[in-house]
């Protein structure tokens, strides 16, 4: 079997001095949607900002298709990286062509002027959002479900087929959230390795290829939806109930 295009070998993480990451482990594979999960203060952005190479890592390795890479930021570039929405700042005098053609750096270099085939780029990656018609608008009027798709295509832009996204459904109505979860699907369907946050563990069952539950710094239980069923590994990383109503949610997707 070919390497992962993405993996985290025993991650071990500290943030102002306390253990965020105690041995996490994860693969991701090119063509599939993997689902990230687990309860508030998991560490499932710590452990997507190590992949990125952007927090130091106390030990453990990230390997970009079988290649270990150091910590820092080395490798960043070869990812396309979408951060929670919260983080980007909106109110910046910017159209949403320029914000998509920001993604384009990590190729083009802070300085070199944007040529034609970036632009191609850009206008490929609204349209792949379906977002062609607001290219000329300025970021500061788009609705919270328009900034996600942005957000999207600005990775996208970059031309990666190592796709990360911080959440990209929190906030969605069902309709953005549903044509986000398709185009990610498409995505990964096309030659992507596509790798996603989420808190919706019913959609995360239901339209991911793997999951990867997330707790108390490691990955508790990672795998296909359908090799998730056991409902212990859902009451011990939530700190619930195995008769609880998030259990059974579960448990009716899987069956
Ligand atoms: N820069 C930082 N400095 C110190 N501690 C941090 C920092 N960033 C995150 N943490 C802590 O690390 C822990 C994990 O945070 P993280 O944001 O990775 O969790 P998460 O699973 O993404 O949470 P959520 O689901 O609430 O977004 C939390 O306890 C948080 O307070």
């Amino acid at each position: 079997m070919s390497a992962p295009a993405l993996a985290a070998r025993d991650l071990v993480v500290d943030l102002a001095g306390r253990r965020i990451l105690n041995g996490a482990s994860l693969e991701i594979h090119t063509g599939e949607l993997t689902s990230l999960v687990g309860p508030n203060g998991a560490g499932k952005t710590t452990l997507l900002r190590s992949l990125l190479g952007l927090i130091p890592l106390r030990s453990g390795v990230v390997e970009l298709r079988g290649t270990p890479r150091g910590s820092g930021r080395g490798g960043r570039g070869a990812i396309g990286y979408v951060p929670q929405r919260h983080e980007f700042a909106w109110e910046f005098p910017a159209s949403v062509q320029e914000v998509v053609m920001t993604g384009r750096v990590g190729k083009l270099g802070l300085f070199r002027r944007p040529g034609v085939e970036d632009w191609k780029r850009v206008a490929k990656s609204l349209a792949m959002v379906r977002m062609s018609e607001f290219a000329e608008r300025p970021i500061a009027e788009l609705s919270g479900g328009q900034r996600q798709r942005v957000l999207v295509a600005r990775a996208l832009a970059l031309g990666s087929d190592i796709l990360v996204l911080d959440e990209p459904f929190t906030g969605l109505d069902m309709p953005t959230q549903e044509l986000l979860g398709e185009l990610f699907v498409e995505l990964a369907r096309d030659g992507r390795a596509v790798l996603t946050t989420t808190h919706d563990l019913v959609h995360a069952m239901t339209a991911s290829d793997r999951v990867a539950v997330l707790s108390a710094g490691t990955i508790s239980a990672s795998g296909t939806p359908a090799e998730l069923a056991e409902p212990g590994i859902w009451a011990s990383a939530f700190g619930v109930a195995e008769a609880s109503p998030l259990v059974k949610s579960l448990q009716a997707v899987i069956a």
